[in-house]
């Protein structure tokens, strides 16, 4: 995070300085914008950089114990540099939260410099390689042209010119949580790469007398708990395409000081690294427990997929805060239809008037038809989201204002915005299908895991779409169906879905994912390499077992 700061705040006199020092790594940096006291709430966070127009320098300070940075990756113990985020104070008046490059170790002797207090945050549930770590700065200083000025400046007497959109500081957040779409693909893929695998490899049970034990890939509960997780990966696979396209967009808009779509782009990102981690970080568990015991080894590689996955849902915006902030939206775009503005892309169809496109049990309606059934992840969006937009209208009508009616209202604000992603999930990959150059062999299968995609997320969603007539019971348990009905045609190609993501062994990292099959030799192979097996006896025996079990034989 650190170069993408620079890349996206710096003037072109600050690249020419930085830049280079990064690529060659003659620096290392990170992101340091988190204390111990505020990770979501920006506006709180309190370390402070007070300008000396008589020296001209920032004086960066950590004033209490809450605003001392915690959490930044490689903080601790490997980062010389920082892009460090602080209140910003210049002729007595506070601008709020700005960029500065700071300086902490010495690049002689990696020393921490003076007024620089960094250290490692200690053992976490995962990422154990990586020093996320604290920094507590005490009037440390720093030249003012370390302050990343391309949005907003301070003149050498400390005159302050503010930025275009103050909000313009947030960009690397938006670029990460697209980042992490991106992520939630590849690590949904590893998890269904290596249970899929296992589950073909893996026999057990026996289904009749003197039958031989089937694969359990064969099960249709097994098939049922991963078959919807691989279309998910796939499905991930495209949205993660479709939402760096339009982030690439509306950064090349940006950097033509366009800044229409900002909102836009930071409701889809945040409603998409939302809903993607969270079924992803669902979906790894899964994957875990269908591999049964070996799935709980650290031979699986589950568990270090999952420890060093799960913080997605926390970090770069935790996701109910990320799914309020493009709920936040979408109310705001129905405010804008109803005053009969015109509507984004992303959003236009909330000005639409869906409701009267499909009444729930009507009979003949073509329920696997795929463009039909994404019509209605559009109505049952559509119904969320104005529903919610209503909730505030009538907490504002009781009284409240804008702040208090969106927190009142923020259960259903939360539903609304994950509607709203599932909707531009599943339209996505339906649509990316049908632009994809492939055989019709290809197209056939790619359509059938479109497929139980959208039956499968129509099945685990059924209330919603039945509260609103959307669907009927009937049509339901009709949809339900068809996507056990597809499990045993999608088993046909399963193992090829998974080596179509070419994980190497060496990336997989796991004996039950491994290319060739070859589980339990390599299983045996592996927990013989286990530290305690180094000796038949372990040390410990002489030291604790030995004694008490001499102690209680000379008893008998
Ligand atoms: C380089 C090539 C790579 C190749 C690809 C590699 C393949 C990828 C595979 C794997 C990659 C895995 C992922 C990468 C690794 C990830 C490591 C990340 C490590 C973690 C780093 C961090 O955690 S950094 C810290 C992150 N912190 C946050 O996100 C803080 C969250 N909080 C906030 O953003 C804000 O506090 C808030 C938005 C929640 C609240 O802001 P505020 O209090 O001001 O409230 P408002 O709601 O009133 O907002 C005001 C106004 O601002 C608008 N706004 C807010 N944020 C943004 C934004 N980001 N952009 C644009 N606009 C924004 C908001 O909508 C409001 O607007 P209004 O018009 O007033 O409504
Ligand atoms: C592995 C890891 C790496 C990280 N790397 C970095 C890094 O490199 N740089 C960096 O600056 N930070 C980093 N972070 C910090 C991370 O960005 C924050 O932890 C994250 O933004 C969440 O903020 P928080 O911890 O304050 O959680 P909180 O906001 O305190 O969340 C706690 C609970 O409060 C709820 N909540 C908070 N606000 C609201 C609201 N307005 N409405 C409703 N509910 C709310 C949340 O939903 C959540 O359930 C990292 C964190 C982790 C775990």
């Amino acid at each position: 995070m650190f170069i993408p700061t620079l890349e996206r705040q710096c003037t072109s006199e600050q690249r020419e300085k930085f830049l280079p020092l990064c690529y060659d790594y003659r620096i290392i940096g990170t992101y340091a914008q988190t204390e111990l006291g505020h990770g979501t709430f920006l506006r709180g966070l309190e370390t402070t950089a007070h300008y000396d127009p008589n020296t001209q320098e920032f004086i960066l300070n950590s004033p209490t114990i809450s605003s001392i940075k915690w959490w930044p990756g490689a903080l601790g113990k490997t980062s010389t540099h920082a892009v460090v985020l602080a209140q910003l104070y210049t002729l007595g008046k506070c601008h709020g939260i700005h960029p500065f490059v700071v300086q902490l170790r010495s690049l002689d002797d990696h020393k921490p410099l003076r007024g620089i207090t960094v250290g490692d945050i200690g053992p976490k549930m995962g990422f154990g390689p990586n020093d996320n770590g604290y920094l507590k700065l005490h009037k440390h200083r720093i030249p003012r042209t370390n302050m990343l000025m391309k949005y907003s400046q301070v003149s050498p007497d400390g005159t302050y010119t503010k930025p275009p959109r103050s909000t313009l500081t947030y960009g690397t957040m938006t670029f990460v949580r697209v980042l992490i779409v991106h992520g939630s693909a590849i690590a949904l893929a590893k998890a269904s790469t290596i249970a899929i695998r296992y589950s073909a490899v893996r026999r057990q049970s026996e289904l009749r007398p003197g039958e031989p034990e089937p694969q359990i890939l064969s099960y249709p509960t097994q098939q049922h708990k991963l078959f919807p997780l691989l279309a998910t990966a796939y499905a991930f696979h495209f949205v993660q395409l479709a939402m760096m396209k339009i982030y690439t967009d509306v950064n090349d808009q940006i950097n033509n000081s366009n800044f229409s779509r900002i909102q836009e782009l930071h409701a889809l990102s945040s409603g998409l690294k939302a809903f993607t981690s969270w079924v992803t970080n669902a979906g790894l568990e899964v994957c875990r427990m269908s591999c049964g015991g070996h799935g709980y080894s650290q031979a699986s590689g589950f568990p270090r997929l999952y420890a060093d996955f799960t913080p997605s849902c926390t970090y770069e915006g935790e996701n109910t805060v990320l799914m309020l902030q493009s709920a936040r939206y979408l109310v705001k775009c129905v405010r804008d239809a109803r005053s009969g503005k015109t509507l984004p892309g992303t959003v236009s169809y909330l000005s639409e008037d869906v409701s009267a496109v499909h009444s729930g049990g009507s009979s003949g309606r073509d329920l696997s038809n795929l463009d039909f059934l994404i019509s209605l992840y559009k109505q049952r969006a559509s119904n969320q989201v104005h529903f919610a937009s209503d909730k505030v209208d009538r907490g504002i009508s009781a009284g409240m204002d804008l702040v208090g009616a969106l927190n009142s209202a923020s259960v259903h604000l939360v539903s609304a915005a994950k509607a709203h992603s599932h909707y531009f999930i599943a339209k996505t990959f339906v649509e990316s299908l049908k632009l994809l150059k492939a055989s019709s062999e290809l197209q056939n299968v790619l359509h059938q895991l479109a497929s139980v995609y959208v039956f499968e997320g129509i099945a685990q969603s059924s209330g919603d779409f039945i509260e609103d007539y959307i669907l009927s019971g009937s049509e339901a348990k009709t949809i339900r169906q068809l996507a056990v009905d597809l499990l045993p045609l999608i088993r046909v190609n399963a193992v090829s879905l998974v080596d179509a993501f070419s994980f190497r062994d060496e990336v997989l990292q796991s004996v039950l994912g491994r290319y060739d099959g070859n589980v339990y030799e390599n299983l045996f192979k592996w927990a013989q390499n286990s530290p305690l097996n180094k000796t038949d006896v372990h040390p410990s025996y002489h030291k604790y077992l030995g004694p008490l079990l001499k102690r209680n034989q000379s008893k008998l």
